[in-house]
């Protein structure tokens, strides 16, 4: 199969559509890729690791006020629009998968417009302004959630998960721990703001950072690329405890996920089919900073459900902090519990549902 895939921005995006390269390739060996992105998102890097052609697109998102900005923004889609037909010509895709991030908007378009065959796949329970868009001109819309249903009016939904469930599986939690320099054998709790690190949750652990030498659990601790240097220069500022591993990002998170008894993290709903998938017990900060507040309505899904502790932004300290996680690393019956809880809501063959539902496309080649 000859697939063109975009998706862009953040982790949560890009994360989706790399695992539903890898189940192609699993399914048909000989498949040929194209991965068309934004050179300031984090997805040229995390493509080009995968050894996948990358082309770049010159996008920016819309406002949701009003402004000058969009109209350059217009200016920008519809050049995008002209050279994703271009790439479109020459690559000729069966098939054009968008997995969010306002790149797809001009690539997704593109192909309906040229009669290819096209999918979009939602990660969250809220779409996005972009997936909302290209719904209208798509063959299929694959969710991770069914609350997602009700904002796609068109009736070609389909509910798939998110094939980074399906990713998350392969992982070894020895090679993880090892990876980021701590000890196997020892529970471990992972704390991380998102793809790109959340100062907020930062600040917060450095707070509760002289507390963790006492523990007999440890902590890898990933802060972002834009603050690792400053998290250093105030972890150093004050000691760094021996069972703390800290990392600006991890390229290897099905290891590292394999290898840890407990997350914090945002609510990101990749991140969300990750822990679901494995069963991982989770403390969640969602980002009040997105649309919708959709991470929060990501996060309570899962509390209600019992399988994680929601912390709002504004409740977030050191000290409300360490007392959850102390909370669910003192109480294994607890943590049993919530383990349990997190399977029963995760998809974990959704990289192969979205697989059958891109092949059973009726006009696919
Ligand atoms: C601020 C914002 O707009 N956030 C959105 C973004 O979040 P974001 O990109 O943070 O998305 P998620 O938390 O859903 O996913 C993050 C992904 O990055 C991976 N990872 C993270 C850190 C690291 O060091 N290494 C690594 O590989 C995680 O394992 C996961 O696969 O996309 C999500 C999915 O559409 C949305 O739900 C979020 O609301």
């Amino acid at each position: 199969m000859r697939v063109i895939v975009s998706g862009g921005g953040t982790g949560g995006h890009i994360y989706p559509a790399i695992a539903l390269v890898h189940e192609i390739q699993r399914q048909e060996p000989d498949s040929a890729f194209m991965y068309i992105g934004t050179k300031n998102g984090l997805e040229k890097d995390i493509v080009e690791r995968e050894h996948l052609p990358f082309h770049a697109l010159d996008i920016t998102g819309f406002r949701r006020k009003i402004s000058i900005e969009n109209v350059k923004t217009v200016m920008r889609f519809l050049k995008g629009v002209s050279k994703s037909k271009s790439l479109i010509h020459k690559f000729a895709p069966d098939v054009v998968i968008g997995t969010g991030g306002y790149v797809c908007g001009p690539v997704v378009y593109a192909a309906a417009k040229l009669h290819v065959p096209t999918v979009i796949h939602e990660q969250n329970s809220v779409p996005g302004l972009t997936n909302k868009f290209l719904s209208k001109y798509v063959d299929h819309v694959a969710l991770s959630m069914e609350e997602a249903d009700s904002y796609f009016t068109k009736g070609n939904t389909v509910l798939t998960g998110n094939p980074r469930a399906s990713e998350i599986l392969n992982g070894n939690g020895k090679i993880g721990i090892e990876s980021v320099g701590l000890k196997t054998g020892k529970k471990t709790v992972l704390v991380f703001g998102g793809s790109r690190g959340a100062r907020p949750i930062n600040e917060a652990v450095i707070e509760l950072l002289p507390t963790i030498a006492t523990k007999d659990y440890q902590l890898i601790y990933i802060t972002g690329e834009v603050h690792y240097e400053q998290v250093i220069a105030e972890v150093n500022a004050q000691g760094k405890p021996e069972n703390i591993s800290i990392q600006p990002f991890i390229h290897n998170m099905p290891d590292v996920l394999a290898g840890v008894d407990l997350v914090v993290s945002r609510a990101g709903a990749t991140s969300l089919a990750e822990f679901t998938a494995l069963a991982l017990p989770s403390i969640l900060i969602p980002s009040p900073y997105v649309t919708n507040n959709h991470q929060e309505k990501n996060a309570r899904a899962l509390e209600k459900h019992g399988a994680a502790k929601v912390i709002t932004e504004s409740e977030l300290t050191g000290a409300s902090l360490h007392k959850a996680i102390d909370d669910i690393m003192s109480n294994p019956v607890k943590r049993e519990t919530m383990m349990k809880k997190a399977k029963e809501q995760g998809i974990p063959d959704a990289a192969h549902r979205l697989y059958q539902l891109i092949r059973s496309g009726e006009n696919l080649k």
